[in-house]
């Protein structure tokens, strides 16, 4: 599980180690030292006679960074530091001078000491680099992006036509560091060593989609204290695993969950194949169809049950009008039970129309970002597809609260806002996966998945969201195992499924392989 604690939260657990004199920025500055030489010696073979670009900005992360470029300049590597800041952590620059780094700046120079160039002058030193280290700004920006001339040189090194390395220290400079967006010029980084734990940004898009390859660095800042949670979490295979509902020996097809899909009509019967087919291949115990293409659907899935019964949860919506009078029944006669009797459900597509004024948390709505700006707008916000893409877990986290329901939002990195402040942000699946049909799949495994864990949602309803996020990282991976590197289709996924979910299990050791 990668969880990613708020700068306040950060800060609150650095202050009494500081004050006790326990060396943070020494512990990161050499975490991220030898992060930068294990870059150049895969890209170079070697870390000495490398030249490393060091961009630090005014506060402690400028510190980290320039620290690290002495204990590169100290293993033979050509350092560059250009400050962006008048001043600058003092100690840091002072080491880099003494490891014989070189230092220029592009601010007002302080001192007589440090020469000043140009902005494109330093991009131009940036471009001839084998690795930048980007410490223009940590956990201490303020909002808005890279201001003043140290936004001028993110904007040019990031147009840079070769684009070098770059290592982004704690965050990449300009991100949204607690929420996730992007409201100016951004370093995009290749990697990004960030301390004590992920920031909320290096996991929420769209600032996600600028940090590359994420190492976490423990800088010996313990955990959150009790209670208090983690303001984003990324559920990882292991989690996963030990979410998933597994049979046991005396397990039969009613307990292991019912799943019942009220999806597709004669002018859409494909999304209803699909969502009983993920269904199915997910491992429910049964799924029933309600619909007009039970025939259609029982000829590419025999095992699917055409009629009403009882279920455990279910799936409403993928291929399905509102103005489809037969589905739209059904699926409002259904809502009752899941209203009356606590029936878990995933809503879905042309049923997001249909969602009762208030429902509870064992119900998950699955838009994507449009369909979510439409919802909103209807519960009386004033947003539209662009503005929840700007900011995906604050309309997901509205949408929860003014429904009720689970909000799982999808898209590249799927985001999930549920009870008690529950937030997950997944990037399993390839962009690949972005096809006709590959959200009626999601929303047959998260059916099944309900279905299964059904008894355990109402002691705890922040679980739901969990197994939301269980569900797109079980979609993403089937992507990936459908066909790696290439173009998916989304039946391919669908069938996909149970090798995945086996993988998955044994990888986690929940499964003797
Ligand atoms: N407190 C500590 O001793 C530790 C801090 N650490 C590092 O310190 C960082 C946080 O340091 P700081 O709190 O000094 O803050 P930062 O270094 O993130 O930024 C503060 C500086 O940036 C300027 N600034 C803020 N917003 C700006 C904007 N939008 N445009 C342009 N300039 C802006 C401020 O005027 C100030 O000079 C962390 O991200 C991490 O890298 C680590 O070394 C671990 C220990
Ligand atoms: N860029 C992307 N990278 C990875 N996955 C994506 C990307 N864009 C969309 N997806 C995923 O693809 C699926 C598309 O679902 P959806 O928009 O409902 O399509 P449909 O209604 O045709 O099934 C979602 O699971 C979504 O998270
Ligand atoms: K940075």
């Amino acid at each position: 599980m990668r969880v990613a604690w708020t700068s306040d939260q950060v800060r609150a657990l650095e202050e009494p180690l500081l004050a006790a004199g326990v060396p943070l920025m020494e512990r990161a500055s050499f975490a991220l030292a030898v992060h930068v030489a294990g870059v150049l010696r895969e890209r170079r073979g070697r870390v000495g006679g490398a030249r490393a670009v060091v961009l630090a900005g005014g506060g402690n992360n400028g510190g980290d960074a320039l620290h690290a470029g002495a204990l590169l300049a100290g293993r033979g590597v050509e350092v560059w530091a250009v400050t962006t800041s008048a001043r600058v952590h003092a100690a840091g620059l002072a080491a880099v001078r003494a490891a014989g780094g070189r230092v220029v700046t592009v601010a007002d120079p302080e001192g007589p000491d440090v020469r000043r160039v140009p902005v494109d002058e330093a991009a131009a030193l940036a471009a001839r680099a084998d690795v930048v280290l980007d410490g223009v700004l940590g956990i201490g920006a303020r909002g808005g992006g890279v201001g003043g001339v140290a936004g001028a040189l993110v904007s040019a090194v990031g147009a840079l036509p070769d684009r070098p390395f770059v290592v982004a220290v704690d965050v990449p400079s300009g991100i949204g560091v607690d929420d996730g967006t992007r409201s100016g010029p951004v370093l995009d980084a290749d990697l990004t060593v960030t301390f004590g734990a992920a920031k909320p940004g290096l996991l929420l898009p769209p600032a996600a989609r600028s940090v590359g390859r994420v190492e976490v660095v423990d800088i010996g800042l313990g955990g959150l204290p009790e209670g208090a949670r983690p303001h984003v979490v990324r559920l990882e295979v292991p989690d996963a695993a030990a979410l998933w509902p597994v049979p046991v020996a005396a397990s039969h097809k009613y307990t292991r969950g019912v799943v019942g899909v009220v999806a597709g009509t004669r002018s859409y019967p494909g999304a209803a194949v699909l969502a009983t087919t993920a269904a199915v291949r997910s491992g429910a115990g049964m799924v029933r169809y309600l619909g007009d293409v039970g025939e259609t659907v029982v000829a590419h899935r025999p095992e699917v049950v055409v009629g009403p019964g009882r279920v455990q949860s279910w799936v409403f919506g993928p291929g399905v009008s509102p103005d489809d009078a037969g589905q739209r029944r059904r699926i409002e006669f259904a809502f009752e039970g899941v209203l009356q009797r606590g029936e878990a459900a995933v809503v879905d597509a042309g049923a997001l129309e249909l969602l009762p004024r208030h429902v509870g948390p064992h119900v998950v709505l699955t838009p994507h970002a449009g369909e979510l700006a439409r919802l909103l707008t209807r519960l009386g916000a004033d947003v539209d597809r662009a503005g929840v893409e700007a900011e995906p877990l604050r309309w997901a986290r509205l949408a929860h609260e003014r429904t009720g329901a689970t909000v799982l939002l999808k898209g590249g990195v799927t985001v999930v806002a549920g009870r008690g402040g529950a937030a997950y942000a997944q990037a399993d699946a390839p962009a690949w996966l972005a096809t006709a049909g590959a959200g009626d799949v999601l929303a047959g495994i998260l059916g099944a998945l309900l279905a299964g864990r059904v008894d355990d949602l109402h002691d705890d309803a922040s679980l739901v969201a969990a197994l939301a996020a269980t569900a797109a990282l079980v979609h993403g991976r089937a992507a990936h195992r459908a066909n790696p590197g290439g173009p998916v289709d989304a039946a391919a996924v669908a069938d996909a499924l149970p090798g995945t979910i086996a993988d998955l299990l044994r990888e986690a050791g929940t499964l003797a392989p």
